[in-house]
């Protein structure tokens, strides 16, 4: 067999609209950024990758492009080696937006990603075969997304409101349900909280139980409450909450609350890395664990991760943040690729209305996409739209997420606390 060897990547940082999304540390600026990555081959194969934009991970992604160039698109260990070396000593840690609310992921799984998204694309181009082919072969033809809800406002402050409006009680949260289900077909709700009061927010949850009775339902507060508060709050939503996700920071604070409730807890915030599941099985902590391939280390490291959680008995969901059409192939195929991915994954997919693929392939529904079943990814970029997100990179002025910088601009009182209530 021939080898495909990397002779060049470009790594394009492009901005997008997003609107005024609040959640436990802040509120969504009004451009989201990731970086788009392309590969370049000697055999004229090119492949793509999408991840974070944030400055110091573009420095890494940058550092770990030259570092590949030259190797063979198979070698995908050793090149997760060679960025182990790139990155040695380098913690990480600084950019707490780039996943939202996670520091302690792995440099290198994060930075890796991208490249081995790319890197299968590429493969699958060359086999002429589709990605989950690639991992394993598809399980399922569809992939189930949940709705997304977000307490927001109706548009960023000094812009005019956005067509979602305002939501910042039940009633719009569950009239913002019926659009996203209407639109999309959802059959899932995932509501993100640690915004209001826990009170309210069981308020909200309570209202979507009755107007979507049956759809399963999961209220995400980033670690906002305290243990007794998380306590509290999933004694009064038994029996209603699918799952209750990272109520509380810390594996020791979950588990304590998931001593005191049967509500099974879920993760994005805890188990953030390999190194977090021995601790959290032995203690444990979570019943279910949110994967997601940008920062697990891409598509093979995330069914890594996915065989892990079926030998100890968790469940496997998956994690979204802003993002865009590569992001969602990628999530798709190793969704249809993973058995035990049970449970419909996140996407923000509802709040973004410009991308950098050409329209067509992924769509959603009843609430699913079907997984693309051309060669490689499936996608395609759309060169016109990458120059100009890639302009509005250069010209909105954001170099990295900072949902707290950004609601202290508008509000100078406002702390950031975890856990706050
Ligand atoms: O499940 C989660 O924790 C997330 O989706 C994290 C994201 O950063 C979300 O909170 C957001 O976009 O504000
Ligand atoms: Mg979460």
């Amino acid at each position: 067999m021939t080898d495909i060897r990397i002779t060049g990547v470009t790594i394009t940082p492009v901005a997008f609209r997003d609107p005024a999304l609040l959640n436990a540390v802040g509120v969504h600026e009004p451009f989201a950024l990731r970086a788009i990555v392309e590969v370049a081959t000697d055999q004229g194969v090119t492949g793509l990758g999408e991840t974070y934009a944030d400055d110091g991970h573009l420095r890494r992604l940058r550092a770990a492009a030259d570092a590949l160039t030259g190797m063979d698109v198979y070698a995908l260990g050793a090149m997760h080696r060679a960025l182990a070396g790139v990155l040695a000593g380098d913690s990480g840690t600084d950019g707490s937006g780039l996943t939202g609310m996670i520091t302690t992921s792995s440099a290198v799984d994060r930075v890796f990603s991208p490249f081995e998204v790319a890197c299968l694309d590429i493969q699958g181009k060359a086999a002429g075969r589709p990605v989950s082919d690639l991992l394993g072969g598809a399980v399922r033809d569809r992939v189930p997304f949940s709705a997304y809800l977000f307490y927001k406002w109706a548009g960023h402050p000094g812009e005019a409101p956005d067509d979602w409006g305002a939501a910042l009680d039940p009633e719009a949260l569950v009239a913002q349900a019926r659009r996203m289900i209407t639109e999309y077909g959802f059959t899932a709700i995932k509501l993100k909280g640690g915004v209001r009061p826990p009170e309210e927010e069981i308020q909200a949850i309570l209202a979507l139980r009755e107007a979507f009775p049956g759809v399963p339902l999961r209220l995400d507060p980033n670690a906002a409450w305290t243990v007794p508060t998380s306590i509290e709050v999933a004694r009064r939503l038994e029996g209603v909450l699918e799952y209750l996700e990272d109520p509380t920071p810390g594996l020791d604070g979950m588990a304590g609350v998931a001593r005191e409730t049967p509500v099974p807890l879920a993760t994005n915030m805890c188990v953030v890395a390999f190194g977090h599941l021995a601790p959290a099985v032995a203690r444990g902590a979570v019943r279910v664990v949110l994967s997601d391939h940008h920062y697990w280390g891409g598509l093979h490291r995330s069914r890594l991760l996915s065989g892990i959680c079926d030998t100890f008995g968790m469940g496997l969901s998956m994690h979204s943040n802003s993002h865009l059409g590569i992001s969602l192939a990628a999530m798709t195929h190793l969704a249809a690729a993973t058995p035990n991915l049970t449970y419909a994954c996140d996407t923000h997919w509802p709040w973004k209305s410009e991308d950098v693929v050409v329209p067509g392939v992924l769509g959603f529904t009843d609430g699913a996409v079907r997984v693309p079943t051309g060669p490689g990814l499936g996608v395609e970029l759309d060169r016109d739209a990458l120059a100009r997100l890639h302009e509005q990179y250069l010209t909105c002025g954001l170099r990295s997420r900072d949902d707290t910088g950004y609601m202290r601009r508008i509000d100078p009182d406002y702390e950031k606390k975890s856990p706050r209530w």
